[in-house]
């Protein structure tokens, strides 16, 4: 089914890496900046896995734990629905008035029918933050998260897994977005600040263009 908002109306930025590159902690600083609504798929499944009486609980369990992608269906709908939650909230400021806003997508097309699914039906992106680091970093990064993040796949087995899925499901993704002169790649291997500064750069200019053109 379509979704309920003009997609005209959105400005949708696709936040990709690998796993503990850094997504989550870029994308909060960008909300707090540029007032994005941030939309975790990783997140949004974790809620519906925990949602009382949902039928998909078990299988989110399972496909998180290994690595794996859940079936894009499932994805797709919840992202779909919180942006026609946050469009119908009637926000206000920058880049939001009726029926309009602006979003950050984190962890996700993650796998190519994703990409394709979501582009034909629901939007596309007019930008793809690539955060780029070795898995040397992130499983440093993943394990020290794990000491407080109650994730079930902050775990060693489950990290190796992601990476594995990373590389052959993920990157093609990259990959064509890349083809079509979408992704901006930012090394997030330093500091959070120095991440950030080089995101604001690109982002900003991505909001300046739709500013200019609207
Ligand atoms: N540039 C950075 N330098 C050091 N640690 C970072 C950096 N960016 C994120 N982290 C930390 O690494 C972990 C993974 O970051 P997160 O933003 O959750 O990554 P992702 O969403 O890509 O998995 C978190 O504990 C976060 O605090
Ligand atoms: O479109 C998506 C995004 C995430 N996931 C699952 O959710 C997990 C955690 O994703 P998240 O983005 O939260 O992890 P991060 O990269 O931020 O550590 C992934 O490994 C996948 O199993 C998925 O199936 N489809
Ligand atoms: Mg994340």
């Amino acid at each position: 089914m379509a979704p309920v908002f003009d997609k005209k109306n959105v400005l949708v930025i696709y936040v990709l890496g690998g796993p503990g590159a850094g997504k989550g902690t870029q994308c909060s600083k960008l909300v707090d900046e540029y007032g994005f609504c941030h939309l975790s798929a990783g997140d949004l499944l974790r809620a519906e896995q925990q949602r009382e009486g949902s039928s998909y609980g078990e299988l989110i369990r399972t496909y998180i734990r290994e690595g794996n992608i859940v079936p894009m269906e499932v994805t797709i709908k919840l992202l779909e629905n919180a942006m026609d939650a946050a469009l119908k909230e009637n926000r206000s400021g920058a880049g939001w008035s009726a029926g309009k806003g602006r979003f950050l997508i984190d962890g996700f097309p993650r796998k190519m029918d994703q990409a394709v699914k979501f582009d034909e039906e629901v939007c596309t992106a007019s930008l793809v933050l690539f955060y780029q680091t070795t898995e040397e970093v992130m499983l440093k990064r993943l394990m020290k998260r794990g000491e407080s993040s109650g994730r079930d796949d902050d775990n060693v087995e489950s990290i190796k897994k992601r990476f594995v899925t990373y590389k052959e499901t993920t990157m093609p993704v990259i990959n064509y977005y890349a083809e079509h002169g979408k992704v901006a790649e930012i090394d997030s291997t330093v500091s959070v600040e120095e991440v950030y500064e080089n995101t604001q750069k690109v982002v900003a200019k991505i909001l300046a263009a739709q500013e200019a053109s609207s």
